[in-house]
């Protein structure tokens, strides 16, 4: 048999729970995933005068053939781009500016410095989203920035973070599609603090500056983003959960939930149904703990498939941005994107191939013997007939054939990279 008929002989099985499933792969391909670009040079950026990586993350891995530069950047991101189903949009962060060589202080990005990134997503019909780099500078090297003791380092991150507003404001203008413009920060302490409130007002001053700044939400929406605790800043998070929770609902921004931003048993999945009973549209920074807040590339998982049921079966495709944050530098990177965001991609179909309603009529029912046996025996059922023809509809690869595509411009491309 081939693809087609496959997949047309697959489909009878969920047809018999009422799935449409030419539907749903209608559906699937409306879904965009922000494919984060810092996996292509393990957070580097491509500024003038570069810092090290800072603020308790790390790419670990020298895995050869990293970007150089934005050329290679988006070159190394139109390859990925080829292996995976649908049309998306890329996250960039400030440091991934175009400044001609000319030293240019964070609190002085323009629009301008991101024509070229402007220039290749429309040719390639995608859209941008946009974060503001709080970290990896020496302004950032106490682990301090918007919550510092210090006044004027305040008012420097507060400054990038308002120049970085108005680049997703210009990305959303000129790509007409909204961009989201997250913020996070890295402030913390390595030992216990003597006191937790001070930094925690400094924040939620810095912030209230920042958003009191007029930016057009038809283009930019702007969300925060929390954390457990990073390396180096072990004992306290001054951006907590309960912080910017609170503080995107009292000024109507949006939440990001990173899903290595909790503690290890923690599950964002669970947190899905909570926050959408409270806010319009949330964010995701899916990425994969092991340990810590690693960031390994997504694996098809209980829990990447557990979230997507969330989102699928809570009907909030269009409420749940999606986006990825992993970086691993111990394997191609080109593979990395293409097997984290394929199987972003295959948790949703997973999700969307999933009978719910009777499901939940099961569980209203206290059947959960029934509820129990159906959620496992569907986890057997051809899904992957369905993925191959939706591969093949997209004209993407299908099955492990990308591989070999990867090794080829590894070979071609990659190795040139000294
Ligand atoms: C580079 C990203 O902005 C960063 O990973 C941040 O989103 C984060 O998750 C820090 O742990
Ligand atoms: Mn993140």
């Amino acid at each position: 048999m081939n693809i087609k008929e496959r997949y047309l002989e697959a489909k009878k099985d969920y047809e018999k729970f009422g799935i449409n499933v030419d539907k749903v792969l209608e559906d699937l391909e409306k879904v965009k995933i922000s494919i984060h670009c810092w996996q292509g040079d393990d957070v580097t950026g491509f500024e003038v005068s570069q810092s090290e990586l800072s603020g308790g993350i790390a790419a670990t891995g020298n895995y050869p053939g990293k970007a150089r530069n934005a050329e290679e950047l988006r070159a190394d991101l139109d390859k990925a781009l080829s292996l995976i189903p649908g049309k998306h949009k890329v996250n960039l962060h400030a440091i991934y500016a175009e400044t001609n060589g000319i030293f240019v202080e964070r609190d002085e990005i323009k629009p301008e410095y991101f024509e070229n990134w402007v220039k290749w997503a429309k040719e390639k019909d995608l859209g941008l989203d946009f974060n503001p780099t709080i970290f990896s500078h020496p302004k950032a090297s106490d682990g301090l920035t918007l919550s510092h003791p210090d006044k004027e380092i305040r008012d420097f991150w507060i400054r990038h973070s308002i120049a970085s507003r108005k680049i997703g404001e210009y990305f959303g203008k000129e790509l007409k599609q909204t961009c989201l413009t997250n913020l996070w920060i890295p402030d913390g302490y390595k030992d216990i603090p003597s006191d937790r409130l001070g930094p925690r007002a400094r924040l939620k001053d810095s912030l209230e500056q920042i958003y009191a700044i007029d930016v057009d939400k038809k283009y930019n929406l702007d969300c925060v983003e929390s954390k457990v605790f990073g390396i180096g800043a072990e004992s306290y998070t001054v951006g907590s959960s309960e912080f910017y929770l609170n503080f995107a609902c009292r000024n109507k921004i949006m939440s990001l939930l990173d899903t290595g931003h909790y503690h290890p048993t923690e599950v964002v999945s669970d947190k899905l149904s909570a926050m959408l009973l409270f806010n319009e549209k949330i964010a995701l920074h899916v990425s994969r703990p092991v340990r810590w807040d690693s960031d390994h590339v997504i694996i098809l998982d209980d829990e990447l498939k557990e979230i997507a049921k969330e989102i699928v079966r809570n009907d909030a495709l269009d409420r749940v941005m999606i986006g990825l944050d992993f970086f691993d530098a111990s394997i191609n990177r080109i593979a990395a994107w293409t097997i984290g965001t394929r199987n972003m991609i295959k948790a949703l179909l997973l999700a969307m191939l999933t009978p719910h309603e009777l499901l939940k009529k099961y569980q209203d029912e206290g059947n959960f013997t029934e509820r129990l046996a159906l959620m496992e025996e569907i986890k057997t059922y051809p899904m992957g007939d369905i993925w191959n023809y939706y591969c093949e509809k997209n004209v993407v690869p299908v099955g492990e054939s990308w591989i070999k595509e990867v090794k080829e411009y590894e070979q071609a491309e990659l190795s040139k990279r000294k």
